[in-house]
């Protein structure tokens, strides 16, 4: 199955949520006005806030429904499935970043709490972290959602593979002076587990750190099949997931795998 990606590789401004809906309205449309049409819009993590981590008390959307809302009803505008990166969400008196992917009716897809917290850039100061995979279907085909230093744990992905996800989304905040691990990272856990991976990273800065862009879209044999700059644009490629099955069984490493020895 074909799917036209689009990875709305933007800036965001910090701690202005209403700002960055504007934004993402904005960019959404301009995804669209993109040939081919995208089947699926991927956003970077914390549009909403960037890490104004110390401001979630005003800034945080309450259990994510001013953004499920708002994702649904572009997703119905402009009949396109979302990966909405992620936002800050409170529930109860707990802070998350939160994933949120809904589907071109509108319909809620996956919300996913971010598992590792990325204690460089303090959020197991302020947020909790989640303790479930964040899988979801599209046209009938397993892919699943994961926030920026996820990607240092190849265990997470195998995790997803292993039950025969074919495409992973990484939504990203990662800073300019690790943008060699970033590339890195991202093409070995393609190479690894022989999926899809899309990522989304933002650009511009905040008071802590620049942003490296460098947004990606590589395949099971791990090539990159586009990849981003440091400045806002839309970075898109064509993903076909019947190439996943015949990447596995080319190298058929899930059939080679010795768990009793791990
Ligand atoms: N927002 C993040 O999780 C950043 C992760 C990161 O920069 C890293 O090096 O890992």
């Amino acid at each position: 199955m074909k799917l036209h990606i689009a990875c709305i590789q933007m800036d965001i401004q910090f701690g202005h949520p209403e700002e960055n809906y504007k934004h993402v309205e904005i960019k959404v449309k301009e995804a669209c006005e993109v040939q081919p049409y995208p089947d699926i819009i991927v956003l970077p993590e914390m549009w909403t806030t960037g890490y104004d981590l110390e401001n979630l008390s005003s800034t945080a959307d309450v259990k994510g429904e001013k953004t499920i809302e708002f994702l649904k009803n572009l997703a119905k505008k402009y009949q396109v499935h979302i990966v909405g990166g992620s936002v800050a969400t409170k529930r109860d008196k707990e802070y998350f970043n939160t994933m949120i992917s809904v589907d071109k009716n509108g319909e809620l897809l996956q919300e996913y709490h971010k598992m590792h917290l990325f204690k460089l850039m303090d959020e197991h100061k302020f947020l909790s972290a989640g303790e479930e995979k964040g899988s979801f279907n599209i046209n009938g085909e397993k892919v699943a959602g994961m926030i920026c230093y996820d990607i240092r744990f190849p265990e997470w992905f195998r995790a997803h593979t292993l039950n025969g996800t074919k495409a992973i989304f990484v939504v990203a905040e990662w800073p300019k002076p690790r943008v060699d691990h970033w590339q890195t990272l991202l093409r070995a856990r393609a190479i690894e587990n022989q999926c899809y991976v899309i990522a989304c990273n933002r650009v511009g800065q905040d008071p802590n750190n620049r942003f490296a862009g460098h947004s990606m879209i590589i395949d099971p044999w791990g090539e990159v099949l586009e990849s981003g700059t440091e400045k806002e644009e839309i970075v898109t490629a064509t993903i076909d997931l019947s190439e996943v099955d015949r990447v596995r069984k080319t190298i058929p490493v899930f059939d080679d795998r010795k768990p009793e020895f791990y």
